[in-house]
């Protein structure tokens, strides 16, 4: 910011100024604009401050204690005025690290600023080298990682224009003071000031009627480009060498966005878009994320993934899935009978009174919600035997059932593979082995011929059968790849999960589990599978293993590893490798994810296999964690989905 940017008889608004050193600044220099200075404290006890105050007020400018940035349509002496320029130094909220409150206070201030800034007028906020997110900071941070200002700015339906370095000797007495003493002081080196303007997002009402069109007739490029920000982009002074490399482009992918929500592109479906909008391929790496956030499906609202603070386990404790199980299960046996006779002191022959056994207890398999795997069931289960008879015709208790509780989808064969049970529903129950039925006492065989029958029967056996467990739906997303396209890697990035990642083939031989949690408690298991390769069907690597987790899985996400020469080829085989253990397989619903972006050659790879596919891909950095949140809402989309079609089955079955 220099002073030449105030024109005269401007009025300026400034906003959250702690220690009013910059307007005294600015007042000193008789630029002939109308100033009126804030602050958010309702008064200051220092001296250089009051020193400051008292020279404004003696000039004839307002000075406003308890403005708050964030709601400055509130502040009654300033809410019919309207302003040329609004402009917020350094601003911070509590804390200064916490990132998210800082993109609150920006996002809230250029809501609250839409309403007091005139027509043509300009906001202008000055942040720390790194702060803004923005190509001009020197060294760039994350965006992540940043204060994301643009995105910001969009709330308040701002884009930016222009970026331009604070020059510190046109405003040589201004001191920044921190948020909790106003004594200490910012490292402001580099900082940068950042200029936005107003501007009308494309609705409905603001687009005329040519550009209300089909994406079957025109391609999303034509409006984005030309009919959508023809108008924005006249008024931009654009400075960088690339025009994609420009901040602006998130602002017009946010256009593109709202112009979707509103439904003025009749998406038939994600691939449409994503097919069509080849601004993805020309933006820069820095904005592939946002390109593909652009071209998220068309949902209302998608719940939002949860990323756990908890810490994961730092100890080596791998933890498979167990998925197929061997059990042997054996019924308990039936209590003896009892063999007895009365004896009373009147009437020593009272005859025979031994009771029956009880029954044994049966082996049974429960299907329940609550686990997922077979990990925690043993290979031998019993129940337990029925207790035996007693004199006095005391019957022998009959022994509790063990029920043991497997995961719904859990398929029950016996040893030659033939499938007995399949525990589909919550409750659903299978007897694995029947326990013995209690013998009989004497009392039992007493008949008119024979009156003191000294004869029982033993508790018969329970049965003793083997049985091969299977869970069907081992969980809703399988990850397939080749060896080392990232599929552990990604595991790790989307879930507590631990699997074991490293940089040769088939690291991973069995499945393993990871569970995304979303903001409506929904929980989506996602499974890791071994490395497929080519001839897996003959069983080459670890095949046909590998491609019966796969049938478990309701949805697939083939992950490319785009540094590799034609990824589609890979694709190919991969799909070529399913259908040959099960022609189904390919008709499963799916995601092609191209990962490892964050390498070089990933650039032209990535453009190579969009021109080669013609189905939606998610570009990714399972590594670095580029774009895992799209590919989170993509996996939930797909997760909504599955449950439509799985209850839509469900009724129809019943009918
Ligand atoms: N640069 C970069 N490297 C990655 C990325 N994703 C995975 N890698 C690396 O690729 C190698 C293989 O990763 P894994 O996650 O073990 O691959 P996998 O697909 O599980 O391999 P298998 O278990 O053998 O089938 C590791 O060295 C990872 O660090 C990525 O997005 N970027
Ligand atoms: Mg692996």
């Amino acid at each position: 910011m220099a002073m030449s940017i105030f024109n005269k008889n401007d009025s300026v608004l400034l906003v959250g100024e702690g220690n009013f050193s910059f307007s005294a600044v600015l007042s000193r220099q008789n630029l002939n604009i109308e100033l009126v200075a804030t602050c958010y404290e309702s008064g200051t006890n220092q001296e250089a401050a009051e020193r400051n105050v008292d020279y404004l007020r003696s000039n004839g400018i307002c000075v406003l204690f308890d403005v708050d940035a964030t709601k400055l349509e509130e502040c009654p002496s300033l809410k019919s005025q309207r302003f040329d320029k609004i402009i917020f130094n350094f601003p911070h909220a509590d804390g200064k690290m916490r990132i998210e409150r800082n993109r609150d206070l920006l996002k809230d201030f250029f809501v609250s600023s839409e309403r007091m800034i005139k027509e043509n007028g300009q906001i202008l906020v000055t942040l720390c080298n790194g702060q803004g997110g923005t190509p001009m900071d020197e060294p760039r941070r994350r965006w992540d990682d940043s204060w994301k200002i643009v995105e910001m700015a969009a709330h308040g339906n701002f884009i930016l224009t222009r970026i331009e370095p604070f020059l510190w000797q046109s405003f040589r007495d201004y001191i920044v003071t921190g948020y909790r003493n106003l004594d200490k002081q910012f490292h402001t080196a580099g900082s940068l000031t950042h200029f936005f303007m107003k501007d009308e997002l494309p609705m409905v009402h603001n687009i005329t009627p040519s550009t209300k069109i089909h994406t079957s007739k025109y391609t999303v490029d034509n409006i984005t480009w030309k009919d959508m920000t023809k108008n924005i982009q006249d008024k931009l002074d654009i400075k960088y060498a690339f025009i994609f490399c420009h901040p602006f482009q998130m602002h017009r992918l946010r256009h593109l966005r709202s112009i979707v929500a509103c439904g003025i592109i009749q998406k038939q479906s994600c691939e449409t878009v994503l097919k069509k909008n080849r601004i993805r391929s020309e933006v820069l790496s820095g904005f592939r994320a946002l390109s593909a956030t652009a071209c998220i499906h068309k949902q209302q609202s998608i719940a939002k993934p949860l990323r756990s603070t908890k810490s994961k386990s730092k100890t080596d404790t791998l933890q498979y899935f167990v998925d197929i199980k061997s059990v042997k299960t054996i019924g308990g046996n039936g209590g003896d009978g009892q063999i007895s006779f009365l004896r009373l002191w009147v009437n020593d022959r009272a005859g025979p009174d031994g009771g029956d056994g009880g029954h044994g207890g049966h082996v049974i398999f429960e299907a329940t919600s609550s686990i997922k795997d077979l990990r925690y069931i043993n290979s031998v289960i019993r129940a337990e035997d029925g207790e035996k008879g007693y004199s006095k015709d005391c019957f022998g208790k009959n022994a509790e059932h063990n029920v043991v509780k497997v995961p719904i989808g859990t398929i029950v064969r016996d040893v030659k593979g033939k499938i007995l049970a399949d525990l589909s529903k919550e409750g659903m129950m299978f007897i694995a082995a029947r326990g013995g039925a209690g013998g009989h006492g004497n009392a039992f065989f007493k008949s008119d011929t024979q009156q003191t029958p000294e004869i029982c029967e033993y508790g018969a056996i329970g049965e003793n059968l083997q049985y091969v467990l299977e869970v069907r739906s081992m969980a809703h997303i399988g990850l397939i790849g080749l060896p080392n396209a990232g599929k552990s890697t990604l595991l790790r990035a989307i879930s507590r999960a631990r699997p074991k990642i490293a940089a040769y083939p088939f690291t991973t031989l069995k499945p393993y589990i990871g569970i995304i949690q979303y903001d409506d408690y929904e929980q989506v298991a996602v499974a890791d599978m071994p490395g497929l390769i080519e001839d897996s069907h003959k069983n080459r690597g670890l095949g046909i293993t590998f491609l019966k987790h796969a049938e478990r899985c309701s949805a697939l996400v083939f992950i490319l590893d785009v540094t590799q020469n034609e990824p589609w080829e890979v694709l190919q085989t991969l799909k070529y490798e399913i259908s040959q253990f099960n022609e189904r397989l390919n008709n499963r619903p799916h995601i092609i994810v191209a990962n490892k972006i964050d390498l070089p050659d990933a650039e032209v790879n990535l453009q190579l296999l969009r021109d080669h596919i013609d189905l939606p891909i998610v570009p990714i950095s399972a590594k670095v964690g580029t774009n895992i949140s799209t590919l989170l809402k993509e996996i939930r989309v797909l997760y909504d989905n599955l449950k439509v079609t799985t209850s839509e089955e469900d009724t129809e079955l019943s009918m």
